[in-house]
């Protein structure tokens, strides 16, 4: 069982512009079209099929140009079709009309009807979509992907499906349901979160033979087993049971039980010393018979148990007798995670509110995973709004409530007040289920109590949760059916699987960064001695990696996978 390793940089528009004009003598719309193509040739099910090709108004449909070009040079029956006026493109766009013009092709208004298409590109808008997509466009889109439904062909979107948001993931108007997407300069988070992973299908990065976070700062980052691996640590042998903390949860009031015992078997396979339950019915059992390691007690004795770290919310229900165990529970100086019922109470109790940033103040770490419903009601707004701006609703709650925050959903954002976050790429629909999230309580819980810090826990919980939902699925246990209770053995098999920072690393790139965080000058040296010359400008990832070590969504091709040394370097996730 191998997770995706490496944490990789993700630009909003805004950012991605910074860097398109640090690098604006460089021919990138040419490389962007050619690596288009070279992905197009080999998605196209024909050698020399028929290509249908849309082209927008903007430079995405330059890239288009440029792609059709290269693929009427390649042998393929390129069809164009433009909507809009040649006259009204944008410079580089004519430029790239001007060649496709020039080598004998020519631009239709409307999808001819006749050809079997091999393959469709979508070149429409990329990252200047500013409206919903609408009229003319709509009906293009449409078209297209009853298209590509029909004949069974591949949809290749360039930069981002067209109609999707490539900051925020949210669909904006008609959207094209692409197969595969090829990205150019760097990832955006829209294509991660949100709609973004249902309408781009699998994603193909193309750099461009820039390097993105030499010319500018990421806004976000995907999350990577590189972000926490430094706290993967070999198990000393002269450890104990005390070495690994004492893990509490606090929930369970009448008939809501189970959520307190899912947590607590996830907080005791993720590794916690030892487990305590504090359980609100007073007619709860005494014992989880089919975990009997787990400690159950009256919430007052939890709450005076020396605990490292507590979560409380699974099945907390609201009562009152809640409402004040959990002031209690915001004084305690320990690494506080709110989950579920909770979050609903501190939604609505303002001496909740104070309570939690007061934690904040005396530098106590405070943890909060709303799904979007949740943190709808902590933003006193609606769930439309927070799945509109995914990664806005985590921000605002990081800095509203001086909490690390976690937004459950597709493509779960990680927020922390300082402004960083992330974007989680592991995970299933078949994790739409009751209990997952008070599975993934139980794991960050574990991870605090073993001593990790809050946003490294929540990285790690949030990516093994995911990674432990494709294993189960992968294995048969879903997506029809899995429940929450499966997803806890798997999460113990990626996690004691998830390689520590002393384990071989597979490109001297990340090498270099993964041995300075050791610390270590041997390993320094030895990362320097293999690192790439010059440096891989790619995604760092080389061609001198063995296939086998690539990471395992690696689903689309990954024929033209080059180095620097080579015109458009590429790499797949
Ligand atoms: N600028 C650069 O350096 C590079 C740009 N590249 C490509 O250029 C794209 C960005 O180009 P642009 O900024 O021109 O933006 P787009 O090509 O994404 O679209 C902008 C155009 O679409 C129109 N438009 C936006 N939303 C619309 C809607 N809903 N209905 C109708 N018209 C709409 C705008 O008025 C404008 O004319 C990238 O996504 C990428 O594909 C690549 O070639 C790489 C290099
Ligand atoms: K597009």
């Amino acid at each position: 069982m191998t997770t995706p390793i490496r944490s990789e940089p993700l630009y909003r528009a805004a950012d991605l512009r910074r860097i398109e004009a640090a690098a604006a003598a460089q021919p990138l719309m040419q490389r962007a079209g050619e690596a288009a193509a070279d992905l197009a040739t080999s998605l196209s099910r024909f050698e020399g099929g028929a290509v249908l090709i849309l082209a927008g108004p903007g430079n995405n449909g330059g890239d288009a140009f440029v792609a059709a070009r290269h693929l009427r040079q390649r042998g393929f029956a390129v069809s164009v079709v433009f909507l809009g006026e040649i006259s009204r493109l944008p410079e580089d766009a004519a430029a790239a009309y001007r060649d496709f013009d020039d080598d004998g092709g020519s631009a239709l208004e409307a999808i001819p009807s006749g050809p079997r298409w091999s393959l469709i590109v979508d070149g429409l808008f990329g990252i200047g979509l500013q409206r919903p997509v609408s009229g003319p466009f709509a009906a293009m889109v449409t078209a297209a992907n009853a298209l590509a439904l029909r004949h069974h062909c591949p949809l290749l979107a360039l930069d981002c499906p067209s109609g999707l948001d490539a900051d925020t993931g949210r669909r904006c108007g008609e959207t094209i349901r692409a197969s595969h997407t090829i990205t150019f300069i760097a990832g955006k988070p829209g294509l991660f979160t949100g709609d973004g992973p249902e309408y781009c299908g699998s994603i193909t990065h193309a750099a461009l033979d820039l390097h993105a976070e030499r010319l500018a700062p990421p806004s976000a980052r995907t999350i990577g087993s590189d972000l926490f691996a430094a706290w993967l640590r070999p198990r000393a042998k002269n450890t104990h049971k005390g070495s690994f903390g004492n893990a509490g949860v606090l929930g369970g009031a009448s008939s809501m039980v189970g959520a307190v015992f899912l947590a607590g078997r996830a907080a005791l396979k993720l590794g916690s010393g030892r487990v305590y339950l504090g359980l609100i019915d007073a007619r709860a059992p005494a014992l989880d018979p089919l975990q009997p390691e787990l400690m159950l007690r009256r919430p007052e004795a939890l709450l005076a148990t020396a605990l490292s770290a507590l979560a409380c919310g699974p099945g907390m229900g609201g009562s009152d007798e809640a409402c004040e165990l959990l002031l209690r529970a915001c004084a305690l100086e320990l690494p506080l995670l709110l989950d579920a019922d909770a979050l609903n109470m501190l939604a609505r109790e303002a001496r909740l509110q104070e309570a939690v940033r007061a934690r904040a103040h005396r530098g106590a770490v405070t943890l909060l995973t709303p799904h979007p419903t949740e943190a709808a009601r902590l933003l006193a707004g609606d769930t439309a709004q927070v799945q509109a701006d995914r990664a806005g609703a985590a921000l605002e709650l990081a800095s509203r409530y001086r909490a690390l925050a976690v937004l459950k959903g597709c493509g779960t954002i990680v927020a922390a007040p300082d402004g960083r976050w992330f974007v989680n790429t592991t995970g299933h629909p078949a994790l739409a289920t009751a209990g997952t999230g008070d599975v993934l309580s139980g794991m960050i819980v574990a991870l605090l109590a073993q001593g990790w810090p809050g946003l490294e826990a929540l990285l790690a919980a949030v990516h093994l949760h995911g990674a432990a939902a494709e294993e189960r699925v992968a294995s048969g246990c879903g997506p029809v059916g899995l429940t929450a209770g499966e997803i806890i053995d798997s999460a113990r098999l990626c996690l004691n699987h998830c390689p520590p920072v002393s384990q071989p690393l597979d490109c001297a790139w990340p090498l270099a960064r993964r041995a300075r965080l050791l610390r270590s000058a041997w390993l320094v040296r030895v990362a320097r001695r293999f690192a790439c010359t010059p440096p891989c400008s790619s995604w760092p990832r080389c061609s001198f990696l063995p296939r086998s070590t690539r990471p395992p969504n690696t689903s689309a091709p990954i024929s033209p996978y080059r180095c620097s040394s080579g015109r458009a370097t590429w790499c797949t996730w």
